[in-house]
């Protein structure tokens, strides 16, 4: 039997991170960035008000007190969105609002909330304004700078402000639109076949005859491609016919059904006399049919077809089927996304003990042990502990419990018993 380590890597080595294309830039979020992104010139563009108030001279108020307040002319408005530039003379202020441009001569704003009119008051609900022509009292000093947001303060001409490798979420689109970026250059996309197969199955919703099940699997493996960040066209379920199979396999490597850059299926690739999956690879010469070292998930395939698109094929038991993704689909999926292929690992203490199987890797679908009650709260929290996310462990057919499992413990083939107490490394799914 092949070791997990090997299979794994042999699945990763059938990806590449795929070529970088230019999209809207909603389309990027959960997408890979292909390329830096810099800004177009400084941010701010401008020094501009962090307040709605007065542009003054700092120099003009530095005596102000609330009993001492000092005067000044208002000569003029800068509201945001405003391209005016009234001249603040000494002794004079300029309305302006938050994020309007900071007019020539002045150096500081003096908040609203710290002046009065003198005359010419306009009334604004909880602050009284002093308008264009009017005087205001400024009851407080401010210093050179106060309440303005510098040019290039959040970042310099030129400046790179996303990288290439930085997976894109909603502050990554609100960096790029910031410097002026509608679109942004990404890998593509990854599409993913996935193709149930079995006799047995039906579509979920119809009514079942004896021997008949619903088709989870291709349900859990688009689901999955989707969560890892991929487009899924969801196929099947394919009857045990090896033939059409193969011929189903074939059309989606020669791209009749559009671009397909892998093909994961479920089922059909043990020792039954029906396998269809083995029978339509069998004479494949790109495609090995393997047992791996791990419960559950023992029997595996993958390679590639003839015009090269990569396929794995993963145990028909759901709860196989899940953990293969796993262990074997989603890391080449993340790199063809040019995202980092694996999911943190952390350790977890187990909360009970259990069998493993011998000489076989053991995935077992984990749920956390909610933590007692630890104090105060500012002390670093106890060590995350685990128990198994049903008591049947890592049956492969408990496909109902499965959502229960809050991720999996890899438990190395050379242990055969998990103690209460011993230190799992877990990862979160
Ligand atoms: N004699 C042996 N029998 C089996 C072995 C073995 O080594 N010797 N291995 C067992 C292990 S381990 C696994 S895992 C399974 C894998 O079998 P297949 O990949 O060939 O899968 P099937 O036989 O097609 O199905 C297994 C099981 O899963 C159900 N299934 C299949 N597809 C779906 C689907 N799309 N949705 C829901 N459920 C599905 C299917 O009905 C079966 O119950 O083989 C063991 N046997
Ligand atoms: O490998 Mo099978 O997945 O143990 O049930």
């Amino acid at each position: 039997m092949r070791g997990l380590d090997e299979h794994r890597a042999a699945a990763l080595a059938l990806a590449a991170p795929l070529p970088p294309v230019l999209v809207p830039l909603l389309e990027a979020v959960g997408q890979v960035l292909a390329q830096d992104v810099t800004t177009d010139g400084p941010l701010p563009r401008w020094d501009n008000s962090a307040m709605d108030g007065y542009a003054v001279r700092a120099a003009d108020v530095a005596a102000a007190t609330p009993d001492g307040p000092v005067v000044l002319r208002v000569v003029g408005d800068v509201a945001a969105g405003s391209d005016d530039a009234p001249v603040v003379a000494p002794g004079t202020a300029v309305r302006i609002m938050t994020g309007a441009p900071v007019p020539p001569g002045a150096d500081a704003v003096v908040p609203v909330e710290l002046t009065s009119p003198r005359t010419g008051g306009q009334d604004a609900g909880d602050h009284a304004w002093a308008t264009s022509g009017a005087d205001v009292e400024v009851r407080a000093a401010v210093t050179a700078g106060q309440h303005v947001r510098g040019t290039g303060e959040d970042a310099a001409a030129g400046e790179v402000v996303l990288r290439a490798g930085d997976l894109v979420g909603p502050a990554h689109v609100a960096a790029a639109a910031s410097v002026g970026r509608a679109t942004l250059v990404v890998h593509r996309r990854p599409r993913i076949a996935v193709v149930s197969t079995g006799d047995e199955l039906v579509a979920p919703g119809t009514a079942l005859r004896r021997g008949q099940i619903p088709d989870s699997n291709s349900w859990l493996l688009a689901a999955a491609v989707q969560a890892a960040g991929a487009d899924a066209l969801r196929l099947g379920p394919v009857g045990d016919d090896p033939a059409a199979l193969r011929r189903l396999l074939h059309e989606l490597d020669g791209g009749d059904h559009g671009t397909v850059d892998g093909i994961v299926t479920s089922g059909g690739v043990s020792a039954g006399a029906f396998d269809v999956v083995k029978a339509a690879l069998a004479d494949e010469p790109g495609v090995e049919l393997v047992p791996v070292a791990v419960q559950p998930g023992k029997p595996q395939g993958l390679g590639r077809l003839p015009s090269g698109t990569p396929v794995w094929t993963l145990p028909g038991n759901p709860v196989s089927a899940f953990a293969s993704f796993e262990m074997f689909v989603r890391p080449a999926v993340r790199r063809m996304l040019g995202a980092d292929p694996e999911r943190p690992r952390v350790a977890a203490v187990a909360d009970e003990g259990w069998r493993t199987p011998p000489g076989r890797a053991q995935l077992m679908p984990v749920r956390r042990v909610p933590a007692a009650g630890s104090g105060s709260g500012s002390e670093p929290g106890p060590a995350v502990r685990v128990r198994r996310a049903t008591a049947r462990g890592s049956g492969s057919h408990l496909v109902a419990r499965l959502a229960v499992a809050e991720g999996l413990a890899v438990i190395p083939a050379d242990v055969d018993e998990v103690r209460a107490g011993d230190t799992l490394e877990v990862f979160w799914t």
